[in-house]
């Protein structure tokens, strides 16, 4: 960073040679305004001579001016200086985001590019006015008596020594802070880009949480921060207010050591008129915006952030999903919902979730879908997932527009009356008035909705189709009927989560979860007299050791050696890209084998 800076000054030597010279204007007045003082007291109005006295204060008065207008110079020269520094970093910074696009791109070029622009502004005017003003109230002391520096000059280090501690701790503390500052602008960016599907999902109590943490902890941030820029304060206090005490108490021994009245009302001057002030700008400059503008630089010059990988991360080949020792609670505080859990679904298997109300089923769902993240272990899942909760989302457009709402490409008209069709949906979008029929959503049953949101989510590309009570509304034959579709579906792991014990029987695996208990057991096809088991390897399902075997016998391989619980087929289906799961969709018969 250091380097940047040096290398960025060296490319802009005319804008920095004419900044110093015109802060020299600031130097001198400042030298001129504590002696022209010392002056005017000892052999002015000290000695009876008031024109003498008059004059040195007119000189003062001309410096102040002269002063004033360098000031309006070092402005001109200090915006030479940063306009382009803050081009090169929106350069950057758009480059970047088109490299790598991310949810805080917006932040960084906006807010934080102006934090930039106007910490390094602000920077280089603190400290180009704390350097030459030092530099002229030093200077001025030296000339007026040097015993006046032996008072001032050990607290001025000492406070700036104080300063230079806190300046390290206060940057990680803003870094800190600016991390939380993203981490809310890239959630709230998410959230507001979600909120059909949030509501649809009835997914607001877990987005809202997830917001409010993140905005607890940016709050937290802030205030760290506020704490160590507390510690400035001291550092101002013995570096600018001690010296004027000391000067007072030392005041009989300066003047027995000489020190004229006229020069200690001159040293007063450069303390508490040039010194005092330029280092509370320092203080302030330096430890607020200095460290921020290093930590923004920092992070807008940093190389190019890897995207974070999707969650969950994609599991190991053959499985569609991979569970291991999940743990989840809502809340720190609160009781897990489920506790170490282990779950290896092959890919094109149709697992069941059972398990009384509250037991976690919509959780376990929520967790392989990616809407929430594990406390503890590992959820692994394919990147292409629907997620259907009870709650079926039917917006106000046509009947084409909700059930195609999740296709990237709009799906040919036969394909979308096809998917009705299997789906069961077909007499109801008849009904309806076809394809081109606007919906009123609330003229719809619980039930005509959900069969909407099970044909959307049957044309949307996703190999692994999550049912979280989707079909809860509909009757026995109709959930039946659009079971029969998902399972017949191409390439496709369907996770069923059915308070129907008959819909547990119909999968090739029952997860049953109860309080934090669960036990994963075969489905009823494949319990061919053996006995079920806990996928942990522990509990009275293991004691046989048998494993439920696959309808040929054999007991495919799982990468950690375990054996996995396949459903269909000897072997798992390979899964397929996007594309092959999506419309036309042949119809496959079924497998006869299946009790559907
Ligand atoms: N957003 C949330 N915040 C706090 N607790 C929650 C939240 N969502 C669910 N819970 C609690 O977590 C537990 C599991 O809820 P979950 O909805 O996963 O169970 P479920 O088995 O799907 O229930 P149901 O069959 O009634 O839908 C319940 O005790 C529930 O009250």
């Amino acid at each position: 960073m250091r380097g940047r800076a040096v290398r960025f000054l060296a490319a802009h030597p005319r804008e920095v040679l004419l900044l110093a010279l015109w802060s020299l204007l600031e130097a001198g007045q400042t030298w001129l305004l504590g002696y022209a003082l010392a002056r005017a007291l000892d052999d002015g109005f000290l000695a009876g001579e008031r024109a003498v006295g008059l004059g040195w204060l007119a000189a003062a008065a001309g410096a102040v001016v002269l002063a004033a207008y360098g000031t309006g110079q070092v402005y001109r020269q200090v915006a030479a200086l940063v306009e382009p520094a803050r081009d090169a970093l929106v350069r950057r910074v758009v480059h970047r985001a088109l490299d790598a696009p991310d949810d805080a791109a917006v932040s960084r070029l906006t807010h934080q590019v102006e934090i930039a622009r106007d910490a390094l502004a602000g920077l280089i005017l603190v400290l180009r006015s704390f350097v030459f003003t030092a530099v002229g109230a030093l200077v001025g002391l030296l000339v007026l008596a040097p015993a006046l520096l032996l008072v001032v000059a050990p607290p001025l280090a000492a406070g700036l020594a104080l300063f230079a501690a806190t300046l390290r701790p206060l940057a990680r503390r803003q870094e800190r802070f600016l991390a939380a500052d993203e981490a809310v602008s890239a959630e709230l960016g998410r959230a507001v880009g979600a909120l059909r599907d949030i509501r649809a999902a009835g997914a607001e109590r877990t987005v809202a949480a997830a917001a409010a943490g993140t905005v607890d902890a940016e709050r937290a941030a802030a205030e760290s921060v506020a704490r160590w820029a507390g510690v400035r304060v001291l550092a101002v206090s013995v570096g600018g207010r001690l010296p004027i005490l000391l000067l007072l108490v030392t005041a009989p021994w300066l003047l027995r050591q000489g020190v004229s009245p006229g020069a200690l009302a001159g040293a007063l001057v450069y303390l508490t008129q040039s010194l005092l002030p330029a280092l509370q700008s320092l203080v302030e400059g330096l430890g607020v915006t200095g460290s921020r503008l290093f930590v923004v630089l920092r992070r807008l010059l940093a190389a190019p952030a890897l995207r974070p990988p999707a969650v969950p991360g994609a599991p190991p080949d053959p499985y569609a999903i991979s569970l291991k020792q999940v743990t989840f609670a809502y809340g720190p505080h609160a009781e897990p919902v489920l506790d170490r859990l282990d779950l290896d679904v092959p890919a094109g298997a149709h697992l069941a979730v059972t398990g009384p109300s509250g037991s976690g089923k919509s959780t376990l769902t929520a967790l392989v879908a990616g809407l929430l993240a594990p406390g503890a272990g590992e959820v692994r899942a394919v990147a292409d997932r629907v997620l259907v909760p009870q709650e079926a989302y039917v917006f106000s457009g046509t009947v084409r527009e909700n059930l195609t709402y999740l296709c990237p490409r709009p799906p040919a008209d036969p394909d979308v009356l096809a998917a009705a069709e299997r789906v069961g949906a077909a007499e109801l979008v008849r009904r309806a008035g076809g394809l081109d029929a606007a919906l009123d959503p609330g003229a719809l049953s619980a039930g005509e909705r959900q069969l909407l949101a099970l044909t959307r989510a049957y044309l949307a590309p996703g190999r692994l189709v999550l049912l979280d009570e989707a079909a809860s509304e509909l009757d026995p034959a109709a959930e039946l009927h659009a079971e029969r579709a998902f399972r017949a579906r191409p390439a496709t792991t369907l996770v069923v989560v059915a308070h129907r014990t008959a819909a547990a029987a119909r999968a090739d695996l029952v997860l049953e979860l109860d309080g934090m208990e669960w036990q994963l057991r075969a489905g009823e096809r494949h319990r061919n007299g053996t006995e079920p088991r806990r996928a942990d390897g522990q509990g009275p399902e293991h004691r046989n050791g048998a494993d439920p075997r696959q309808p040929d016998g054999q007991k495919p391989e799982h990468p950690d050696g375990r054996a996995p619980w396949h459903g269909k087929g000897a072997e798992p289906r390979q899964p397929t890209r996007n594309h092959e799961a999506r419309t036309p969709l042949p119809q496959r018969p079924s497998d006869p084998a299946l009790p559907l």
